[in-house]
């Protein structure tokens, strides 16, 4: 099959979050399953500065009501893969992807409804002749409608699927900020009291939805876990299904990871401890092995559970234990962060930056990684702790619950620690249960750390399971 991903991250070329690291390893997984696989994304400054590249075809013209937009296409093969930019500097040439430090950019809607035309008409331009175009999260959501609206004879058999990894960014904008769309306020259903509700669009318009873990999709299907969006979701969920996202082991492997001190496997684990002592070298903590340290590498937002640990870091800090945060974010978490690393400066480090060397050995250096979240549509983290064997400690949400099994629920199969009660004094609980079997059962967490080596997720199955789904749209 011919299949487009209009995707706004691709790790490698531009990444903030988890959805890069899916732009990245699904599309090169397909590829790998035989498809036809192409990539149409914008722009961005970034991109602009890694690469100089040519343009794909003669500079491109877009109309909407009184409106023009010039534009260009630019294209680079990477790893195998078509890569489309859309270059149109007005909206993608900024310091940032998607706001000003934490202030998001008042045109968000307008920037990403016009690259969702755009990427359409670099289709039609460069006659891509897509089978499926593969949408993910608000970014892109209008494709589905512009594609069913204004998708001329080329697009006929072209089917669109819809990926959610993150329910909670919705894209709700001012239709009247969006000249780009204007022209359609009579026919988009979406639009209430003068606001546009991008993904809600996405749902309405898709084919097809997915999103990243199974128990993701059941929870979008409730009032508590959809982000007010259950009511679509349930008119739509014939449509809907969870796939679980993969691990890519070619990247995350700690026998052969290049950013770690010294490699391991689940047959040698020893090197592990040396990774624990540069890490802790190197974001000054006390250099004990005997201390559990446990690590979080994310975004620092509200979802990432920071309200129920913020709370009970006195309490924990009370015990023999050690933990290092890297993330950017809400300038708010990350001053309470920075003055707490400054008053713990032995027993707790905040390194408050995008760095993915830091993000490799916090995986390989810590005994535990820590995901407390309030939500979370699949998570990654936690399975590259998993193939490190640092064992996660996660809510049982989203896709930790699907990925992370506990002792006490499965003795003989568990890989981490599970908590529920979406409260400080749950995450409090669950932390000191697991800083107990370290201490208690050092036999058994070893054992565990072996098992968690040898979980496998792949994007292979992840592959798999997409596959047959656009093989629902485009039966053979
Ligand atoms: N400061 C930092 N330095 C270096 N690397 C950092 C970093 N902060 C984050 N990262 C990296 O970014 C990725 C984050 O992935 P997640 O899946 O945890 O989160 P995110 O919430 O962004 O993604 C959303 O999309 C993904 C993909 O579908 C879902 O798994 C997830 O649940 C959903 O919220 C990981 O590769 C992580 O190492």
């Amino acid at each position: 099959m011919k299949i487009i991903f209009t995707i706004s991250e691709v790790e490698e070329l531009v990444k903030t979050g988890g959805l890069a690291d899916v732009g990245k390893a699904l599309p090169l997984a397909l590829k790998a399953a035989g498809h036809d696989v192409a990539i149409v994304m914008p722009y961005y400054q970034s991109i602009r500065q890694q690469f100089d590249l040519a343009t794909a075809c003669p500079q491109q013209t877009l109309f909407a009501e009184s409106t023009v937009y010039h534009f260009d296409i630019r294209q680079l093969n990477w790893n195998g893969i078509d890569v489309y930019f859309i270059d149109y500097p007005p909206y993608f040439d900024r310091a940032d992807l998607y706001s000003n430090t934490y202030e998001a950019y008042s045109d968000n809607g307008e920037r990403f409804s016009f690259f969702c035309g755009a990427a359409l008409m670099a289709m039609q331009s460069l006659a891509l002749a897509p089978d499926i175009i593969h949408c993910h999260d608000w970014h892109t959501a209008m494709l589905p409608f512009l594609l069913k609206h204004d998708g001329t004879g080329e697009f006929a058999n072209t089917k669109s699927v819809f990926t959610i990894h993150n329910a909670a960014f919705q894209g709700v904008h001012r239709l009247e900020t969006i000249p780009f769309l204007r022209h359609h306020r009579g026919i988009l259903s979406q639009v209430h009291g003068g606001y546009i509700n991008m993904l809600q669009t996405g749902i309405e318009f898709a084919d097809k939805i997915t999103t990243v873990s199974p128990n993701y999709a059941q929870e979008l299907l409730t009032d508590l876990g959809s982000h007010g969006l259950h009511h679509r979701l349930v008119t739509r969920q014939q449509d809907l299904s969870g796939i679980l996202n993969g691990c890519d082991y070619t990247q995350w492997n700690p026998a052969t990871d290049p950013f770690l001190p010294k490699n391991y496997s689940a047959d040698d684990v020893g090197p592990k401890q040396h990774c624990k002592q540069v890490l802790q070298h190197k974001t000054g903590l006390a250099e004990k092995s005997g201390t559990p340290l446990i690590g979080m590498v994310c975004r620092l937002t509200e979802q990432k559970g920071f309200g129920y640990l913020l709370p009970v870091l006195d309490e924990l800090m009370d015990h023999n234990v050690q933990l290092v945060i890297v993330g950017t974010g809400d300038p708010k978490v990350c001053m309470d962060l920075g003055e707490y690393a400054q008053n713990h400066p032995t027993q707790f480090a905040f390194i408050n930056g995008f760095s993915t060397e830091y993000a490799h050995l916090v995986e390989a250096g810590a005994d535990f990684f820590l995901m407390p979240s309030q939500f979370e549509p699949c998570g990654l983290n936690q399975m590259y702790s998993l193939a490190y064997g640092t064992l996660p400690i996660v809510r049982a949400v989203g896709g930790l619950k699907d990925t992370v099994i506990d002792p006490k629920d499965d003795a003989a199969n568990a890989t981490g620690f599970v908590f529920s009660l979406p409260s400080p004094e749950g995450l409090l609980a669950c932390i000191r249960r697991a800083l107990l079997f370290y201490y208690e059962h050092p036999e058994r967490f070893r054992q565990m750390q072996q098992r968690a080596m040898h979980t496998r997720f792949t994007w292979q199955t992840a592959a798999n399971d997409y596959q047959a789904l656009y093989q629902q749209l485009w039966p053979v």
